[in-house]
């Protein structure tokens, strides 16, 4: 079935390849990010390799009436949605005892509290249409294990909330017969993991990133986004009609072994 669905944080890395996944079968997309450059840029590419609707739109996952706008243009220009994906996220990661306030209040602001107002203006948006509908929140393996040597308070945090968030969302919904779901991609690569990063810096961490995963990830690599994009819509497609407070893990095997087997 097609469907019409809307992303956040589509301006680049997971969300950016589940806009070209959702495009690919068909759907029509709104993508949305705080960089309003990225998303037109990510909606043109699209566009460039086919997609049948797709529209953009700059847009903070942590200001509610920015959401609420993007959402009324959305459905004026592709029409009620479907399903939302909520991928906005930033990682930043710091010693606990040198993890800056702002910097904690930041990213929680923006991964739980953006996740919180993306799925309650998403289940106003497909109420609103009498509408059933899917929502997807990506999370993290960091909601469940340390990660970054015990630097990813903050992250950690916001992610274990967002696991959180999905189910209790789950069960207040479910009798609108609305899903919420959430993918927790492994080490992907894509731009979070260098956040702050340039030249031999980055590319310096790229090897490092890339000689871990193919130690420590059982596949032996870190995933290509376009492998967490497949996930992420199957969950918004009808195929997963019974699927809802669940968790889909797309970590190559990470999180399937412990860091100290014995
Ligand atoms: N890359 C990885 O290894 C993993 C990433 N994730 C999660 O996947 C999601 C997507 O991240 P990536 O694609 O990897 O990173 P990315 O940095 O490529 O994409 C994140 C996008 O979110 C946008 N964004 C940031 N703050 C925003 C805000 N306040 N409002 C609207 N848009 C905002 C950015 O502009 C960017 O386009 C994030 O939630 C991240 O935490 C989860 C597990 C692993
Ligand atoms: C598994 C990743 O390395 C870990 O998970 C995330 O969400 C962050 O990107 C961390 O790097």
């Amino acid at each position: 079935m097609t469907k019409t669905i809307l992303i956040t944080g589509g301006g680049s890395g997971i969300g950016c390849a589940t806009a070209f996944e959702a495009a690919r079968r068909g759907w029509a997309v709104a993508i949305l990010d705080r960089d309003g450059e990225s998303a037109e840029r990510a909606a043109a590419e699209a566009r460039r390799v086919g997609a049948r609707k797709v529209w953009s739109t700059a847009s903070d996952v942590t200001d509610e009436q920015e959401l609420a706008d993007a959402f009324a243009e959305a459905r004026s220009s592709l029409g009620p949605v479907d399903g939302v994906i909520a991928s906005a996220g930033i990682e930043i990661n710091a010693p606990l005892a040198r993890m800056p306030l702002d910097t904690w209040r930041r990213v929680l602001d923006v991964n739980l509290t953006g996740a919180f107002l993306t799925v309650r203006t998403a289940a106003q948006a497909l109420q609103n249409a009498g509408r059933p509908g899917s929502i997807v929140c990506v999370s993290s393996p960091s909601a469940f294990v340390g990660f970054a040597g015990g630097s990813n308070s903050a992250y950690g945090a916001s992610k274990g909330g967002v696991s959180a968030l999905v189910r209790a969302a789950a069960i207040d919904l479910a009798p609108h017969g609305i899903r919420v779901n959430a993918v927790v991609p492994g080490a992907t690569d894509t731009p979070l993991l260098y956040s702050g990063l340039d030249g031999d810096e980055l590319e310096a961490e790229r090897a490092r990133l890339r000689d871990a995963a193919a130690r420590q990830i059982p596949l032996g690599r870190m995933a290509d986004p376009v492998e967490i994009a497949r996930t992420s819509t199957w969950l918004l497609s009808d195929d997963a009609s019974y699927v809802t407070g669940s968790h889909l893990v797309c970590d190559g095997g990470l999180m399937a072994k412990s860091a100290n087997d014995f």
